[in-house]
């Protein structure tokens, strides 16, 4: 297991994590969530003893990294797949740290065996694809047969084979008993991918809760309803009885309407005991990708001046990060109505992170009231 207590690193001015606690459980793939520059490489790089924290504690197994007598064996790591030495073949490469740690040489060949390299084995790694590299660093991470397994965004650059084959890579590591945590910035991946979700922005934690829980409390469902479009006087009727059942009812641009709050059996009962005709009423679910961008929108730190949410959300001192109000009904982050822009609007109301839902089984959230300045 993982467990940060208050973990803070201050490069000079910049606070790149800020008073982070969690744990990282064996047996389930972890998924570590946030945007550019959210402070996960930094996280991840304490956890290895890369870097010191400023303040609070991170252990691997009970223990500091640094203080595991075969760290190798216990942990391994893929941070950056680019931090080899080119003129090395692959095998080469897995052999120098293999012998480094004191592991057996057939162990290089089982995990290029593992990784797919077997055929390029021999060639050297400045000649490989960014996903060749990729697999390379997974190999190496495989190495001592760790308990514990780190990934910093392992699928960056690889195609959607590739991505699939490392989904299941870490699945079946999971599956063996081993504690995996796996960075990224990419929710929709994550939701395949991990059982567990820690979510961070501007260094602190946003969410740190079960998969399956983040999407019910965040993909509201909700039923696009359309009338006539001849009968105004129907859609106002309709609107009428649907709220007076306890539905929210929200007009979209092209004249349906959104209702959340009600099965779509009642709402077609509804609409037939108030003698309106209905042309449409279908089922929908909010993307989780929408519920991630709306949940780390005011903690990104980088954006390009060509983005359109960029200074529209005003940053946020460290200690009171916020996250954006949601819209009326359908749970806390009801879907933007179709065409809508999400981002645009009046400033969200205070939500601070301890009020993140939570798992019934995980951990109660720290809060991150104090503010460090
Ligand atoms: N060695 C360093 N010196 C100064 N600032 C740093 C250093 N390392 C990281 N930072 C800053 O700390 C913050 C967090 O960076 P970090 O790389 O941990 O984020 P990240 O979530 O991994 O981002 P990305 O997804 O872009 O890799 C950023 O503002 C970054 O500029």
């Amino acid at each position: 297991m993982i467990e940060a207590v208050g973990l803070t690193k201050r490069y000079g001015t910049t606070t790149a994590v800020y008073n982070l606690s969690f744990q990282v459980r064996p047996g389930a793939v972890t998924g570590f969530l946030g945007p550019n520059g959210a402070g996960k490489s930094t996280t991840m790089r304490m956890i290895l003893g890369l870097d010191n924290p400023t303040s609070g504690t991170v252990t691997v197994g009970g223990r500091p990294f640094r203080q595991a007598p075969n760290a190798a064996r216990e942990v391994g790591a893929l941070l950056d797949a680019k931090a080899v030495h080119g003129g090395r073949t692959a095998r080469n490469h897995l052999l120098a740290l293999a012998q480094l740690s004191g592991i057996p040489a057939r162990r290089v060949d089982e995990v290029l065996g593992v990784v797919g390299l077997q055929d390029v084995a021999k060639r050297r790694s400045k000649g490989f694809s960014l996903g060749m590299g990729q697999r390379l660093g997974i190999a190496a991470a495989l190495l001592g047969d760790p308990k514990v397994l780190l990934f910093d965004e392992p699928v960056n650059g690889l195609d959607p084979e590739g991505i699939h084959w490392v989904r299941n890579l870490m699945k079946a590591l999971a599956a063996e008993g081993r504690t995996i945590f796996v960075s990224s910035h990419l929710m929709s991946e994550m939701a395949l991918t991990a059982d567990h979700l820690i979510v961070i922005g501007r260094g602190q934690l946003l969410a740190d809760m079960g998969v399956r829980d983040f999407i019910a409390a965040n993909s509201a469902g909700f039923a696009r309803v359309r009338i006539p479009e001849d009968e105004p006087e129907q859609r106002e009727k309709l609107s009428g009885v649907l709220a007076e059942a306890g539905a929210q009812v929200m007009p979209e641009p092209d004249g349906a309407l959104r209702v959340m709050g009600l099965p779509l059996p009642r709402i077609s009962d509804l609409a037939h005991g108030a003698g309106v005709r209905l042309w449409e009423l279908s089922p929908h679910q909010a993307s989780l990708e929408e519920a991630y961008m709306r949940m780390t929108q005011s903690a990104v730190d980088f954006r390009s001046t060509q983005d359109e949410k960029a200074g529209l959300m005003e940053q946020q001192p460290y200690g009171e990060l916020r996250m954006p109000d949601a819209p009326a009904g359908g749970g806390w982050y009801a879907p933007p109505r179709p065409g809508e822009n999400p981002y645009a609007g009046p400033p969200p109301a205070a939500v601070t992170a301890s009020q993140v839902p939570k798992s019934p089984k995980s951990e109660p959230a720290p809060t991150t009231s104090e503010d460090p300045r």
